[in-house]
């Protein structure tokens, strides 16, 4: 019985699974690793910490699942995208730790560009506003402040990756001939990326002072790129998705009009808008949702930075709950709110607003308010953040829900999920496997090497655990909502 590994290397932690022909679950393995703030705003990780972890998480599923590596078919990465490594290509050695999506150290950077043109002079070629989310002010920064990385990179001595790229070099050897490769969705997250070529765009690189020696070959997100080295000797790397792709896939929404809502660190919802690329007009991004065979299909995203990491911030800064499942019961020892909102705008706000200048405000306290109506407002947040992504995308696409198919690590929280459901007036529906990220990497590999024939197999292992049905008047819905709406207004014009 052969086997197919999935790598997640995520925001919070890295996994790693083994899946079986029908997506179950035989052998997992997870570890953290340290999250960095040395300023606020900056938010870094350690990539050689981050390989470990990689290297220690496979070890440890090989070992759950009791099988060897030559027991699997295929391995494939999926990861946290946008976070930036660069690293010497001859030792391996990153020149400065990995600037992480949430980061914004680069906001001022983001204005200059903007100063000439636009936050959007970028749409066109990209799909994507001008923020700090994505790589390409990140690396500007970078080869910027490390000494002499402007030339070392010009000399071709530097490689550049997210974080898919750098473990896939890794993998498949490092400093001794490791493919130095990424996919089209995590490539498409760099602003750099031409959506119409497929390519890394030479305007582009030239405006962001970025030389084309130290970027990754661009591939799709299925097919054989090489064999693994050392620890997996042997192993096809046959997959490669950004995680929120990955998700997509693992959901299988693999038709027009179908979607998803992960709910992790943040919260990320794609729509697969197939072989059309829509450009938004509503604060969304435009994407690929998966590339598989020569053209990607297309999707229309809605990120929201803060949701799971809001949850941990309750745990960690206001230490009011020790561990993220207390959450619940804390917010759910209150009937309501009491009139609390907590807008978490630790990254600016994100889709679909993309105000950088904005910061977190928690507003409505009265001497009535307590830790309970705290927790309860962090959860709100999150299904409010949702409803504007979800109202963004019906403009956009025309496509009105009738369910969201949701998962990630916030989807045990009952309460959240049945106030989501209330707060958009339809469905909130969890699979039965819901670690989707994992799967949808795991897919990608196990098609690119036939283990499975054809993305419509793949529904077959997909099913319904549990459904969450509206149960509030629109009345209330709509006046919760407006609220909501009063308090993000109050976020913005914050950071001068
Ligand atoms: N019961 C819960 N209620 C609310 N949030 C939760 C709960 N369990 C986990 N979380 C949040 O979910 C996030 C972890 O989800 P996960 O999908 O593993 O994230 P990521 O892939 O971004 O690292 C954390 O931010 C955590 O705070
Ligand atoms: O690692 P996650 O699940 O927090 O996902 C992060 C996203 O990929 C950022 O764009």
């Amino acid at each position: 019985m052969q086997y197919i590994a999935a790598l997640d290397q995520g925001t919070t932690s890295t996994r790693c699974m083994v899946f079986d022909h029908n997506g179950n679950v035989v052998g997992v393995d997870q570890r953290e690793h340290t999250q960095i703030f040395p300023q606020p705003g900056w938010v870094e990780h350690n990539p050689a910490e981050i390989w470990q972890r990689t290297q220690g998480v496979i070890a440890g599923a090989l070992a759950a699942a009791n099988i060897e590596k030559s027991d699997l078919a295929a391995l494939g990465i999926t990861n946290q995208r946008e976070t930036t490594v660069i690293w010497d290509r001859h030792t391996g050695k990153a020149i400065y730790n990995a600037l992480v999506w949430q980061d914004t150290r680069t906001d001022a950077l983001v204005r200059q560009f903007a100063a000439d043109g636009g936050q959007d002079r970028f749409r066109a070629q990209t799909g994507l506003p001008l923020a700090t989310y994505f790589s390409a002010t990140k690396i500007r920064w970078l080869l910027d402040q490390v000494e002499g990385a402007q030339a070392a990179a010009e000399a071709g001595d530097l490689l550049f990756g997210t974080i898919d790229c750098f473990v896939a070099w890794w993998l498949t050897g490092g400093p001794h001939g490791g493919l130095h490769i990424t996919d089209t969705t995590n490539a498409s997250r760099t602003l750099l990326l031409n959506l119409t070529t497929g390519d890394w765009d030479a305007e582009l690189l030239e405006i962001f002072r970025i030389p084309r020696s130290m970027l990754p070959n661009v591939r799709s997100s299925s097919e054989v790129y090489g064999t693994c080295r050392g620890q997996l000797d042997g192993v096809p790397l046959a997959g490669i998705l950004g995680d929120q792709q990955a998700a997509t896939v693992g959901q299988v929404c693999f038709e027009v009009g179908e979607a998803k809502n992960t709910y992790g660190t943040g919260n990320f919802m794609l729509l697969n808008t197939g072989e059309r690329l829509v450009q938004s007009r509503h604060g969304l991004i435009t994407t690929p949702a998966y590339h598989f065979g020569k053209q990607p299909t297309w999707a229309l995203e809605g990120s929201i930075a803060v949701t799971g990491s809001l949850v941990q911030w309750l745990r960690d800064n206001l230490g009011i709950i020790h561990s993220a499942a207390e959450v619940e019961p804390l917010a759910a020892s209150v009937a309501d709110n009491g009139g609390v909102y907590l807008v978490p705008a630790f990254s600016g706000l994100f889709a679909p607003h993309w105000r950088s200048d904005a910061r977190g405000v928690l507003v409505g306290l009265t001497r009535y308010a307590n830790k309970a109506h705290i927790a309860r407002a962090a959860l709100e947040a999150t299904a409010y953040q949702t409803r504007e992504v979800v109202s963004a995308m019906a403009q956009d696409s025309g496509v009105e829900l009738t369910a969201l198919k949701v998962d990630g690590g916030m989807v045990a929280n009952e309460l959240l999920m049945q106030f989501q459901a209330d707060i958009l007036g339809v469905p909130v529906v969890r699979p039965k496997v819901a670690e989707t990220t994992a799967l949808g990497a795991a897919y990608a590999a196990g098609l690119a090497v036939g283990y499975w024939a054809n993305p419509a197999e793949l529904r077959a292992n997909w099913s319904e655990s549990k459904r969450w049905e509206p149960q509030m008047s629109s009345d209330q819905r709509d006046s919760l909502y407006a609220q909501w709406n009063k308090a993000v207004q109050r976020t913005l014009n914050w950071q001068e």
